[in-house]
């Protein structure tokens, strides 16, 4: 709703109400409606301010009721009748003025924001466009390219950018209604005429066409599929090229295209999960509202490989004082210089000064003692771990929180070598650890709800989407890729090439196809672990068929490979070629195809034609599976947190919601009817047996996947 009220004699003071951040719902627009024809009305009052109570002026419309029979006035008529009005409105902007929010000051005759606000257009982020006429005021305002920027990106900007562009008149330290209700009183009673905005003509542009085929290209390349992105070019055109009227029209036009679509349901449910992923709950019954983390100001960081580096960084990037050890004194030289370069690159990008003085450095593990959390990044090897974790739970003081960044190591075996296990939980960062927005914080069966609770907050104070998950080989996000990467090779085996998987899953969405990523993050990684796992030379029993481990299809590729010594973009040759090694281009390789030929050969395989469905479902479908089996065993909470991991961590596209959300759009039957059709012809691939609680949710009538928390809780109460 809407609060009216009288202030300094003549001005209305128009106040939005509805926390947590006076989004536009049905309500708040019928107070806005009626507030303001009140103003106009009142003969009392000459000039009208509008704010948002607690500090925030508005987060746009409403999110939640997109989904929803719309009721209550639309923004655009409301917006026009502000824009209209014969006495000026100012918008007082405090917090955040954001979508709709934005839209709403854009119709105010003035705008004033405090310092600390921060305003945009992030419309597209959830699958649509300004169309309350942000997309054809916003232009008229700043111009053209920076209204594209904004409104393509949807990024924020600070109080200061938004001057700086035109958005907003001034900028205040100060108590901004005050400053505000002071304002409009100065213009109360002038012509409003300049000021409305759908009035004015977008400024010209010399090479307009140009322009727009620019941004254009460079928005379908970096889309990857989406269409609101393009929707959003569009609309700015209309802008630039129609009048306002003819614009308001082609606005509402893509707008109705892009709000059924499937795109923008996706998007919105990815709003919706980041946000779920924060409130936690294990199976022991410790959740998010009831345990509490601990402060940390002082955190140590075992091990300065890569991860070591990137977590050292984003830790004092957060301003937690960091001793960053390692006891090989050339890798603690090298890192000292890395670490303290990435802050100064990361601080020149702010324009700030870089936190060098929170870094400090040591060849001796003793340094950790007095850390309130360590997080070991020493190298992935179970034993290496052990031995570190032991001096760590001597060394350290009682009640430090002992984190391991592990991809997939059994966290409880670690706990059990330290003297208090409740303190010990995974924290496997994503590399780069100081850019990657994904956290997975592994609780084992003992870890306190405080361990969790603390390591769950300090990623989120380091910006990262923390997704708590159990403990079990690869938690959550590698464990659902193994079979994903299993099927890809399988895929080369039956005749298909790296080129075509990674097209096909390129044109799903996926920044990298499965190859491509391989070779980029190091195929002997991998290598190492089935070594580990006993799955490849040396410890391979003699007489083991090559094609076949435990009873199930296996694929040696990838270690046949690794056997010539490409491991990737880091020797110029993996699954591609490139130039040299560290070279970033894929090439195709005539000589892997001939290795596949020969291997096929070898084997008396004979390659067959593979479309792409096929590569598709069978890649997508079998990690779908592992993720219902993953929600069976309780290792994650929900859809919504393998959803998180995916689209944060695996470069899932956003636009297709992640893929538990995929599985519920494409249809839970169809999933698992193409499942048992591939496991049919695939009988010694087991990942391809369709799950038991996707079995389940198809036999309750494939509930949306915001239900599905329900028919786990019952399966698990059946048992
Ligand atoms: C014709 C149409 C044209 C216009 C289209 C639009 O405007 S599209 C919209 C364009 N606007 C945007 O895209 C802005 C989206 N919002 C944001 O970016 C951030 O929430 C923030 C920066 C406003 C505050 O960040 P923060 O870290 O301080 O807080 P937080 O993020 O944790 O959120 C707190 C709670 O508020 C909830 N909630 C928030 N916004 C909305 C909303 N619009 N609606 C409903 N709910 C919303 C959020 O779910 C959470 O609820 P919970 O979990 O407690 O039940």
């Amino acid at each position: 709703m809407a609060q009216y009220s009288r202030v300094a004699g003549s001005v209305a003071l128009i106040t939005l109400q509805n926390p947590p951040v006076n989004a536009l719902s049905a309500a708040v627009r019928q107070g806005i409606v009626d507030t303001v024809e009140r103003a106009l009305r009142d003969p009392e009052v000459n000039s009208v301010v509008i704010c948002g109570q607690n500090g925030k002026f508005c987060g746009g419309a409403d999110i939640k009721e997109f989904g929803r029979q719309m009721s209550g006035p639309p923004l655009v008529p409301m917006i026009h009748a502000i824009e209209a009005g014969h006495k000026p409105m100012v918008a007082a902007i405090e917090g955040v003025a954001l979508g709709g929010g934005l839209e709403l000051a854009l119709g105010c005759h003035y705008r004033i924001a405090h310092s600390k606000a921060r305003l945009g257009l992030p419309e597209v982020s959830l699958g649509l466009l300004p169309a309350a006429g942000g997309s054809q005021r916003l232009p008229r305002l700043i111009g053209v390219p920076a209204a594209l920027d904004l409104i393509t990106t949807g990024r924020h900007v600070t109080a200061a950018e938004a001057l700086k562009l035109g958005i907003v008149d001034q900028v205040t330290d100060h108590n901004t209604v005050d400053v505000a209700v002071k304002f409009v009183q100065s213009v109360a009673g002038q012509s409003m005429d300049s000021r409305r905005l759908s009035t004015r003509p977008c400024p010209s542009l010399p090479n307009l066409d140009a322009v727009f085929e620019g941004v254009m290209q460079r928005v379908r390349q970096s889309a990857r599929g989406a269409i609101a992105p393009v929707a959003c070019v569009q609309a700015v055109r209309a802008a630039a090229t129609l009048p306002y009227p003819q614009g308001m029209e082609r606005e509402k036009e893509l707008m109705g295209t892009l709000f059924t679509s499937g795109q923008a349901r996706a998007l919105q449910y990815c709003f919706f999960a980041q946000r779920a992923v924060g409130k936690w709950s294990l199976p022991s019954g410790a959740r998010w509202d009831t345990s509490k983390a601990m402060p940390i100001s002082k955190a140590a960081v075992i091990g300065l490989g890569t991860m070591g580096r990137g977590i050292t960084v984003a830790l004092a990037q957060t301003g937690v004082s960091v001793v960053a050890v390692d006891t090989q004194e050339r890798q603690l030289a090298e890192a000292k210089q890395a670490v303290s370069g990435m802050l100064e690159r990361m601080a020149q990008k702010r324009g700030s000064a870089p936190p060098l003085g929170l870094v400090h450095y040591s060849n001796n593990l003793q340094a950790a003692a007095d850390a309130d959390l360590v997080i070991e990044a020493v190298f992935e090897d179970m034993a290496l771990k052990e031995s570190v974790f032991q001096q760590l739970s001597a060394i350290c003081k009682p009640g430090t929180f002992l984190c391991t960044n592990t991809s997939g190591l059994d966290v409880d075996r670690l706990a059990s070598h330290t003297r208090r296990p409740e303190l010990v939980v995974g924290m496997h960062f994503f590399a780069p650890a100081h850019v990657m927005k994904l956290l997975e914080v592994v609780c084992g069966p003992r870890s306190s709800p405080e361990a969790v609770a603390t390591a769950m907050q300090l990623g989120k104070k380091m910006g990262k989407v923390s997704v708590a998950v159990g403990n079990c080989p690869g938690f959550v996000g590698n464990r659902m890729l193994k079979p994903y990467v299993e099927q890809a090779n399988f895929l080369l085996e039956e005749g298909a090439t790296p080129e075509l998987v990674d097209q096909v899953l390129e044109d799903f969405g996926f920044a990298m196809g499965v190859f491509r990523m391989s070779d980029l993050s190091g195929l002997d990684v991998g290598w190492r672990i089935r070594k580990a796992d006993k799955l490849t030379d040396p410890s391979v029993p003699a007489g083991q068929p090559v094609r076949v481990r435990q009873g199930r299809r296996y694929s040696p590729l990838a270690d046949l490979i690794c056997e010539q010594g490409r491991f990737g973009q880091k020797t110029g040759q993996g699954w591609y070629h490139y130039d040299k090694p560290g070279g970033r281009v894929a090439r195709s390789d005539p000589w892997l195809h001939s290795f596949l030929e020969e291997y096929r050969a070898r084997h008396g395989l004979v390659a067959r034609h593979i479309d792409h469905q096929e590569v598709l479902e069978r890649c997508l479908y079998v990690l779908i599976n592992e993720g219902f089996r993953i929600l069976d065993d309780g290792i994650a909470a929900g859809p919504e947190d393998i959803d998180a991991i995916y689209v944060f961590g695996y470069g899932w596209p956003r636009h297709r919601g992640g893929p538990m959300f995929y599985a519920s759009m494409v249809g839970l039957a169809r999933v698992l009817e193409r499942l048992e059709h591939y496991h049919q012809a695939h009988p010694d691939v087991p990942h391809l047996q369709p799950c038991r609680l996707l079995r389940r949710l198809v036999a309750s009538g494939s509930p949306p996947v915001q239900r599905w928390r329900e028919v786990i809780k019952r399966l698990h109460s059946q048992l």
